[in-house]
């Protein structure tokens, strides 16, 4: 039946409060409105950031809300004025929009976009500032411009990347967020060269990605940095040459790493959301030139904080949302490179689950062994 220009009714994982285990409901979806698009998910990843913000830590965090954004599914309709994607496209979600036409993607220094930023940070979508979720009348938040969690979502254009069709969605789903972030770290914002040393803190799905892309750009060293020893079997597998476990010195970690690396490491990642860590890893930055890039997301309140010395002394603070991809043109690039096998992504997935086991999908998140979990969301 068709169900262009119907409000279609389907199962969604709705966060009704923070911390509050999410609850499987029958949400109906609005059609799309001019430079929109509905999306049938066929497939969505857990990422780190949606536990942050059910957790309540999220200054943008809104409830009820439908999270997730870490997804690949087909277009089912689209709204007036939209010309770069139609029904039957595969496409990946992307959180990070690109229109192509405010400052900042004209800007050509950044991958940030200001089209649709304001109401996707506030839950609504832009044309009317409402949701197109709801519940028996009851408005649901959208996240993050995405709301993967929902068998369908309805996302902005220019949120939205067009991939090619032979890719599995249950494999790129991936390329949604966690892996282009630690890749696009690597290779955009910090641009690492070869023979670089280089610093991971945290080996979850974001810190092997950032192994993966410095193993891609020849560095010499990469140390990977983990308070689990259990991380660092794995690690070897995406590039990772060395670890250090804080928990076996008693030395602060950024001295540790310094005498290591003959005063300090070329760049280092924070890929964890902890601002003692983010300190940590500026310090151990060799004086002159050493960047640090924060990856990590912290909760709201938290603040960063170094002597001004460090960075009067030549190191760099940096950040990066994305890994610096733009989205709609390098998301479906990324893709092909995984088609070709330049990149991994079957490696990241180490669990696979259905929609309706969400909150098991959570609890796995906190488990050590839990990169990336794989729902099948139209079971
Ligand atoms: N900037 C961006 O665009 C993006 C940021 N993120 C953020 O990146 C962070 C990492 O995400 P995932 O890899 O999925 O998380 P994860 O939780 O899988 O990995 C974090 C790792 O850090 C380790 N860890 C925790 N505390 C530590 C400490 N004090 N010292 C050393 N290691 C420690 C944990 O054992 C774990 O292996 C999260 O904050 C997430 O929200 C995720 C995607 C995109
Ligand atoms: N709402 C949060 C912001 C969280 C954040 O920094 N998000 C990252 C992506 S994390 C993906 O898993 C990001 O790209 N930020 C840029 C953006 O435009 O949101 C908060 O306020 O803490
Ligand atoms: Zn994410
Ligand atoms: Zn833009």
């Amino acid at each position: 039946m068709a169900t262009q220009g119907q409000v279609i009714t389907c199962r969604a994982a709705v966060a009704w409060e923070a911390n509050k285990p999410l609850v499987i409901e029958e949400v109906q979806v609005a059609p799309p409105q001019a430079g929109e698009v509905r999306v049938k998910i066929l497939f969505t990843a857990l990422c780190h950031t949606d536990a942050y913000t059910w957790s309540g830590k999220d200054p943008e965090g809104l409830f009820p809300c439908i999270l997730g954004h870490e997804a690949a599914g087909i277009v089912e309709s689209v709204g007036e004025g939209v010309t770069e994607v139609q029904p039957g496209d595969h496409v990946i979600p992307c959180y990070q929009a690109e229109c192509r036409e405010c400052k900042f993607c004209k800007s050509g220094k950044t991958n940030l976009c200001g089209k649709v930023r304001a109401a996707t940070g506030v839950g609504v979508m832009m044309n009317d500032r409402k949701s197109r979720f709801s519940i028996n009348g009851k408005p649901i938040y959208h996240f993050m411009g995405t709301s993967t969690f929902s068998q369908y979502t309805v996302v902005h254009d220019v949120s939205v990347a067009k991939i090619d069709p032979k890719a599995p969605l249950e494999k790129v789903c991936l390329l949604g967020c966690g892996v282009p972030t630690g890749l696009g770290a690597v290779w955009n914002t910090a641009k690492v060269e070869a023979g670089s040393i280089v610093a991971i803190f945290g080996l979850g799905t974001v810190g092997l990605a950032v192994a993966e892309g410095a193993k891609a750009a020849s560095a010499s060293r990469i140390i990977g940095i983990d308070i689990d020893s259990n991380k660092f079997d794995r690690a070897k597998d995406f590039g990772v040459t060395e670890f250090v476990n804080p928990k076996d010195h008693d030395k602060p970690i950024q001295q540790v790493l310094v005498d290591l690396t003959d005063g300090g490491v070329d760049y280092s990642f924070e890929c964890i959301g902890n601002v003692s860590v983010m300190r940590a890893a500026l310090e151990c930055c060799h004086k002159g030139w050493g960047t640090s890039v924060i990856v990590g997301v912290a909760a709201s309140g938290q603040e960063i904080s170094t002597r001004p010395f460090q960075l009067v002394t030549g190191r760099v603070w940096k950040g990066t949302a994305f890994g610096g991809f733009k989205s709609r043109s390098q998301v479906p690039m990324l893709v092909d490179k995984y088609m070709k096998k330049e990149i991994k992504v079957d490696e990241y997935i180490t669990h696979n689950l259905t929609l309706p086991e969400m909150n098991k999908a959570f609890d796995l998140l906190h488990e050590g062994s839990c990169l990336r979990c794989v729902l099948d969301m139209q079971v």
